[in-house]
């Protein structure tokens, strides 16, 4: 019969020791955070059954409820939200670096070529040299040169779409058309940034892109509306296998087309390069991005799929925002017929009625720019800017705020309160006349572009956009709602995707005003 081996004193100690620990680390009272007040959150759910499908607003509305800093619980994940100018101030600027990264979502891994792009990047190496890339090869790319013929492709592009708008005036008879103008707005902005980024327009027939204009149009939608929709897995992850709402498998659906695409762009470049050889000098921000690929210096080696993700980001970020806020400020304007009328006075005394408006002229339209931004407080693409996620405990006055909470801060709130504007709801550009408040990201309580290190970087490009596109449609056009439509009947609603677009498309009619040879396409 074997004999058992009687247990060494070291053995022994060992188990006892195991087995301390063990009920140490169950039994030691977990670090109470003290959260900012918020509505309880349900199991499993969290708080995502008070959440609309216009979710600023219900934000906003609990905001009201539990105060200007507030916990919510999305799913698995802790949030808090943002807003007061002074709460939006803590954290995109006094602790900026804390809440600086970006939560990691099912779009950002199946339609941004696994978080490739600076939109979805999370905070590291590879997120500060794209921003370092891209200001530095901005200023290459865009130098004096190169600025004035960029100068030209927007002024061409908008031209074609002023042209395009008269044609229709043409065709409906009477020289007036009800046009829809969200299309054209699309477009412009489309082409323009087609022609900056990739060199040229291929959203057109007869490009001999592997995917067809129409089905372009419908891709961008759908990349759009992917990724500001709330994905059941990015909030429970347990969930995520089962794709509940079929999102990632449309993500993945899209993602394939677009590869198709952005595959054909690369090559054509790529085949430039080869053709032109030592005497290549890159046109267009692929050129310049597929140079850099093959930079051995980098920190960060950029591949192929990085490419890719960063052009994404171009079209993505360069075509919705711009268009969505000018439909929002012909909307407003078509509201306000003081406000038009006081618009158009300016035009016709700073530009005349012999030419177009360039962008040199911008400077010198004062009340514009107030339109602008006064649309831009009403109407911020981005009501909750883009979620933030806090890369450590931090605390502000009693509370804390553990690290992996996500950060929304509600500039759409902001913009419409009245402890921080007179008569909010009212579209009164006047009270931006004279200066005063800005929207580059340093004045707290307008804050359309964010503010920040991850502040959007194509402020500049989309400023222009929207001044260039609204200026030239307000000289070029009379506009007026269709008929049988009062001001006071025009829908104002809003639809939520990535960006918050009026949830009808905003038709008017529009009547020719210039000579008939300034919309002629050059
Ligand atoms: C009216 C025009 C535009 C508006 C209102 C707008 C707004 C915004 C906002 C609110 C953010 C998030 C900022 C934050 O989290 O603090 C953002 C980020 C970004 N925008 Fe824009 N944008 C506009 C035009 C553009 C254009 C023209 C481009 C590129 C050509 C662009 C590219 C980007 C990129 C790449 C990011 C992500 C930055 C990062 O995470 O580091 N945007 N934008």
């Amino acid at each position: 019969m074997m004999e058992l081996a009687a247990p060494s004193p070291a053995s022994f100690f060992a188990v006892a020791l195991a087995t301390a620990l063990f009920l140490v680390a169950i039994l030691r009272p977990t670090r109470k955070h003290n959260l900012p007040p918020g509505p309880r959150p349900w199991p499993v759910i969290g708080n995502l059954n008070l959440i609309g499908p216009l979710p600023h607003h219900s934000i906003r509305d609990l905001s009201a409820r539990y105060g200007p800093l507030m916990s919510l619980r999305f799913g698995s994940f802790p949030a808090v939200v943002a807003s007061s100018p002074d709460m939006a101030r803590f954290f995109l600027k006094t602790r900026d670096l804390a809440f600086i990264d970006r939560p990691r979502t099912a779009a950002g891994k199946h339609t941004t070529y696994n978080y490739s792009g600076l939109f979805a990047s999370p905070y590291g190496a590879y997120w500060r040299q794209g921003r370092k890339l891209w200001q530095a090869e901005c200023r290459n790319l865009f130098n004096a040169r190169r600025l004035a013929s960029l100068e030209r492709v927007r002024a061409e592009e908008v031209r074609s779409m002023l042209s395009d708008l008269s044609a229709s005036a043409a065709a409906a008879g009477g020289g007036q058309a009800v046009v829809e103008l969200r299309e054209h707005l699309y477009m412009v902005n489309l082409n323009v940034i087609s022609r900056m980024v990739l060199g040229r327009k291929y959203v057109v027939d007869g490009t001999g892109s592997p995917v067809p204009p129409e089905e372009f149009r419908a891709l961008i939608d759908e990349h759009f509306f992917l990724n500001g929709a709330l994905n059941v897995g990015d909030m429970i992850p347990w969930l995520g296998w089962l794709d509940p709402q079929g999102y990632v498998k449309r993500m993945k659906r899209s993602a394939k087309v677009f590869d198709r695409f952005l595959e054909h762009v690369l090559d054509e470049h790529n085949e430039r390069r080869r053709r032109e050889g030592e005497k290549f000098i890159a046109a267009d921000m692929v050129d310049v991005l597929l140079e850099l690929a093959d930079d051995p210096n980098l920190e960060v080696p950029i591949e192929r799929d990085d490419v890719k993700g960063f052009t994404l980001d171009l079209i993505g970020g360069g075509t919705d925002t711009s268009a969505v806020t000018v439909e929002w400020a012909i909307s407003e304007l078509l509201r306000n017929p003081k406000v038009l009328a006081k618009a158009i006075e300016e035009l016709e005394r700073v530009i005349g009625r012999d030419r177009l408006v360039g962008e040199e002229d911008i400077p010198n339209l004062p009340y514009m720019e107030a339109i602008v931004k006064e649309t831009m407080r009403l109407h911020p693409v981005a009501p909750l800017l883009t979620p933030r996620l806090s890369r450590e405990d931090t605390s502000v006055g009693r509370y804390d705020i553990p690290a992996g909470t996500r950060v929304l801060v509600n500039v759409w709130a902001v913009g419409r309160d009245p402890a921080v504007w007179e008569a909010p709801m009212e579209f009164r550009p006047e009270r931006f006349v004279g200066g005063g408040v800005d929207v580059k990201g340093q004045d707290f309580e307008l804050l359309p572009f964010g503010s920040g290190r991850r502040m959007c970087p194509g402020i500049g490009l989309g400023l222009k956009m929207v001044h260039m596109i609204l200026a030239n449609l307000l000289h070029a056009f009379a506009w007026r709602l269709p008929d049988g439509v009062t001001a006071e009947e025009l829908s104002m609603e809003e639809t939520f995707s990535l960006t918050v677009p009026r949830r009808v498309p905003l038709q008017a009619v529009a009547e020719p005003n210039l000579p008939a040879h300034l919309y002629a396409v050059l």
